[in-house]
């Protein structure tokens, strides 16, 4: 397991660290601009030397520039063509180069934590990577060397860079777990995974920050989940092999193979039994003939399972085709009642193949909860909201970041519909593990508290209104 980090003691919701990025990019793409000081992706202009990184505004381009200033020469250089090459993983290692020579120059104050030396004591797991994944970053360390143009620079030291930025990067998101943007932070870095962490990584802006979410004794070792945990165990274990190269033996995953263990795959993952009224499980039976369901013993053929599951992927390549960028309207939206149709027929379908737990099924359930909300259609948005929490309930801890979201987005639509009681019992729901996973100072978290005190105030203006 290498480097752990290890805890004082700490209570559920204490900040085990604070830490900000030794380098981060947005994840900007021919869609998606953002700032590259905040990450704010409205009123952007680019700048005007390279092309390539955009500001909100004078206050981010200043604090930015130090850095940008020898990147923007960098990608300056370049022709118009190859700038759009410069993808964001290209730019973090570009940057990440760039950060170390200034550091090494002393423009910018190195510290233990914030060095290129605690940088390369990072995993790298190359050892462990195929001759494509190889090929590949040999590839983007040849453009990085393009891009720089510094003779010195070594292309297979900058490789393995790419391979330590895979296991040792994280995903810089907002307070409702939206995608923002990559960054490099060592002693994040150092913390190890479990599907069932101690711990939660949030960011505040690029600032990330680790919560104990349960009481930590001195010196037990911080974990975080590295991954979705929502899968099951042998799902969980195939990610954490393929992109981070370990088999976890986390409390969960020491399970696998376990009766109980078995069972709850072929919920999360498996079969619905063909009698509607039953809620059995399915397992492959012994012949290879179907899969027989655990609680009456009927069968469901191999070839009506592969029937069923070949319709939803054909419809699947319809739904990304219809919100992939090239269907995107002329107005900047995609096609809501396209969109909507084609994941209501694979909704159809699941709820036809899979167990009423699914992960599939809850994940379209959210794809239309998605569509719902943005066309504002709130009562049905609201029905698929509330048809998601039992899910969530079941694949998370209690104590989850996005089970506390999904009750803060059911709060939020049960108060525009009015449904004063029902928002005030899933805001306090949200509160209550938020408040927790990303302590109560934020924007974010002051918001949401304040929705729960107008809701309480309506509540108690209603009764009141009622009794005259
Ligand atoms: C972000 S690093 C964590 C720090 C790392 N242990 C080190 O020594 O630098 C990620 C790597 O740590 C290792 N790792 C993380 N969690 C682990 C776990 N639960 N069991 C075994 N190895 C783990 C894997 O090699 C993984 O690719």
């Amino acid at each position: 397991m290498g480097n752990r980090l290890d805890s004082p003691v700490c209570t559920r919701g204490e900040v085990i660290l604070r830490q900000e990025p030794y380098v981060c990019v947005p994840n900007n793409s021919s869609t998606v601009s953002r700032c590259d000081g905040c990450f704010a992706s409205e009123s952007l202009k680019k700048c005007s030397a390279c092309q390539v990184v955009w500001y909100c505004g004078s206050t981010c381009q200043k604090s930015e520039w130090k850095l940008h200033r020898l990147e923007c020469v960098a990608l300056s250089r370049l022709e118009k063509e190859k700038r759009k090459a410069v993808t964001p993983s290209i730019r973090l290692m570009v940057r990440l180069y760039l950060r170390r020579k200034l550091q090494n120059e002393m423009f910018i104050p190195a510290s233990v934590t914030d060095s290129c030396n605690f940088v390369g004591a990072l995993v790298s797991h190359l050892k462990d990577l195929d001759e494509k994944q190889l090929v590949l970053y040999a590839q983007m360390a040849n453009l990085v060397h393009f891009i720089l143009q510094w003779p010195e620079i070594n292309l297979k030291e900058i490789a393995e860079n790419f391979s330590k930025l895979a296991c040792n990067a994280h995903t810089i998101c907002d307070c409702e777990l939206r995608p923002l943007g990559t960054g490099l932070y060592p002693v994040v870095s150092i913390i190890n995974h479990s599907c069932l962490p101690n711990a939660v990584l949030i960011f505040e802006g690029k600032s990330s920050v680790v919560r104990a979410v349960e009481h930590i004794p001195e010196g037990a070792e911080v974990t975080i989940a590295y991954i979705d945990t929502a899968g099951s165990t042998i799902t969980r274990q195939k990610t954490l092999k393929e992109q981070y190269f370990f088999t976890c033996t986390c409390p969960r995953c020491i399970k696998v193979g376990q009766y109980n263990d078995i069972q709850e795959s072929a919920i999360l993952e498996g079969y619905r039994c063909k009698d509607d009224r039953c809620n059995g499980f399915l397992l492959r039976d012994s012949e290879d003939k179907g899969f027989i369901c655990q609680t009456c013993g009927l069968l469901r053929s191999k070839e009506e399972v592969k029937r069923i599951v070949s319709e939803i992927t054909a419809i699947s390549d319809k739904e990304l085709k219809s919100t992939s960028p090239g269907s995107i309207l002329f107005n900047g939206h995609i096609d809501h009642e396209e969109a909507f149709s084609l994941y209501k027929m694979t909704e159809k379908l699941q709820m036809e193949l899979y167990h009423p737990f699914s992960i599939s099924l809850m994940r379209t359930r959210e794809e239309l909860l998605k569509i719902l909300m943005e066309i504002g259609d709130w009562r049905e948005a609201l029905a698929y909201c509330r048809l998601t929490i039992p899910g969530y309930q079941r694949v998370y801890p209690e104590l989850h970041p996005l089970l506390g979201l999904q009750y803060y987005t059911c709060g939020k639509i049960e108060w525009l519909l009015g449904y004063t009681e029902d928002a005030i019992k899933s805001l306090t729901r949200a509160i209550d593990i938020l408040r927790i996973t990303h302590g109560t100072n934020s924007p974010f978290m002051k918001e949401l508290m304040m929705k729960l005190d107008e809701a309480h105030a309506e509540a108690s203006y209603n009764l009141s209104s009622k009794d005259e």
